[in-house]
């Protein structure tokens, strides 16, 4: 394994190790650590953990043991995987992760970008755009976990770090690989170890992945990724997929913008039932009951708790946002037991990174191998000789993703 790679969230890891795979290394997304050495093969190492909304302290734990897993494994450079919106809050849990690995490794220069242009994400001047609105004004301001309202990356990343927070500007990254190791070299001796580092279009993350090419640490998106393949003589390949029979459905526990009209469209078409957060939480709907639904549709049922923004609020303000993530979750995860038990069934598409990594860790899957490119940042992934799955980050996909993800999961497409 030459790359190593910390994924703070389940869709967040498979979007990265999309980007590897379409890039030509030879990837396995790990789910958790594993608890033995991996394939001889394996190029990259995607150690997928559910870190991003728990307390710093244990988000740190559990990234400084993914990072000896992954030194273990023969790692010569390590990327830090985050969300392309930044999610986090002002006592975490980048900064601080990102602290602690730069400290690990020795890292001197950190390069930060979540840039993923193919997304619509890229910074400039230090902000954060989501296409063509500042972060705090794309929705991302109301997420139910990570509100983000400051679209300054350097100031938001400042509140987490304790490291002083350097900025390579555009007109440097377009200036190529060069100038660019010289910017980031002028801001470690100002006294910067977080480096922000402005991206508009993939040209800019290519030259910025070949000026990061001897950095023990990176941070970013899964577009930070782009140029790194390149970098271990690894060049763009197909990526093989074998098609999985039998009969799909999905879940969907994201509350985004995207995955809102998804749902709304795939409801106007196919089974679909809304899980309302109170019942599951005053424990008045149980998982067999939804999965019992599911089970007894024709075409591919969708099952939701995605609500609006002042549903989430209702609900958050009346339970608490704790309890209300922990019930749905955990719900989430036993429906999705329920309906892979026994084969019933053998694809889910899962809306939501949270989500996502409850299911996957009810499941108890350990680790996924990549497959084609669903939409940009989902592919699809096998999870075993009979299950496929795909994990689709909250914002990602066009209001046809869950048709479009069955068709490939099940080799249609
Ligand atoms: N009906 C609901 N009422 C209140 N909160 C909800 C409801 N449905 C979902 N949530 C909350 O929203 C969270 C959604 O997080 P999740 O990470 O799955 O989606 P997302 O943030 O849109 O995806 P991503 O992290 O990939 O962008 C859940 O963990 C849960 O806490
Ligand atoms: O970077 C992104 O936007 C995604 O991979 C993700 O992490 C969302 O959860």
């Amino acid at each position: 394994m030459r790359l190593g790679c910390i994924g703070d969230d389940f869709t967040g890891s498979s979007d990265l190790a999309n980007t590897l795979a379409k890039g030509g290394m030879r990837v396995v997304q790990y789910c958790g650590i594993p608890d033995g050495p991996a394939a001889q093969n394996v190029e990259a190492g995607v150690v997928a953990l559910k870190t991003r909304s728990i307390p710093a302290a244990e988000a740190v734990r559990q990234s400084l043991a993914a990072l000896d897993w992954l030194r273990a494994q023969g790692c010569e450079q390590i990327l830090f995987k985050y969300c392309s919106t930044f999610d986090s809050t002002p006592e975490g849990n980048i900064g601080p992760v990102a602290d602690a690995l730069a400290e690990a490794l020795d890292a001197p220069k950190v390069v930060v970008c979540p840039a993923f242009p193919g997304a619509g994400r890229s910074i400039y001047q230090g902000h954060l755009f989501v296409a063509d609105r500042l972060l705090n004004e794309s929705g991302m301001q109301n997420h139910p976990l990570t509100p983000m309202t400051d679209p300054d990356i350097r100031r938001w990343l400042a509140a987490q770090t304790s490291y002083s927070v350097g900025h390579v500007p555009a007109a440097d990254v377009f200036a190529g690989p060069g100038r660019i190791v010289e910017a980031l070299d002028a801001q470690h001796a100002k006294g910067h170890r977080l480096i922000v580092v402005d991206a508009l279009r993939d040209a800019d993350l290519v030259a910025i992945g070949r000026a990061a090419a001897d950095l023990p640490l990176i941070t970013g998106g899964s577009g930070i990724a782009i140029g790194l393949p390149a970098n271990f003589g690894c060049t763009p390949a197909p990526v093989p997929w074998q098609g999985q029979p039998g009969r799909g459905a999905i879940l969907s526990g994201s509350c985004s913008n995207a995955t809102r009209a998804q749902v709304a469209r795939h409801a106007a078409r196919h089974p679909a039932r809304e899980i309302p957060g109170a019942e599951v939480i005053e424990g008045r709907l149980s998982a067999a009951d939804i999965a019992d639904w599911i089970l007894a549709q024709d075409g591919l049922p969708l099952a939701y708790s995605s609500a609006d923004p002042a549903e989430v609020a209702r609900v958050q303000d009346r339970f608490g946002r704790e309890t209300a993530a922990t019930a749905l979750e955990g719900f989430f995860a036993e429906v999705a037991r329920r309906l892979v038990a026994g084969g019933g069934l053998t694809r889910l598409t899962i809306a939501g990174g949270e989500t996502s990594g409850a299911v996957i860790e009810g499941l108890a899957l350990n680790h996924l191998q990549i497959g084609p490119e669903i939409a940009p940042g989902v592919p699809a992934l096998r999870a075993g000789p009979d299950l496929v799955v795909a994990l689709k980050s909250g914002n990602f996909g066009a209001e046809d993703f869950f048709e479009k993800a069955d068709a490939v999961l099940s080799g249609g497409i």
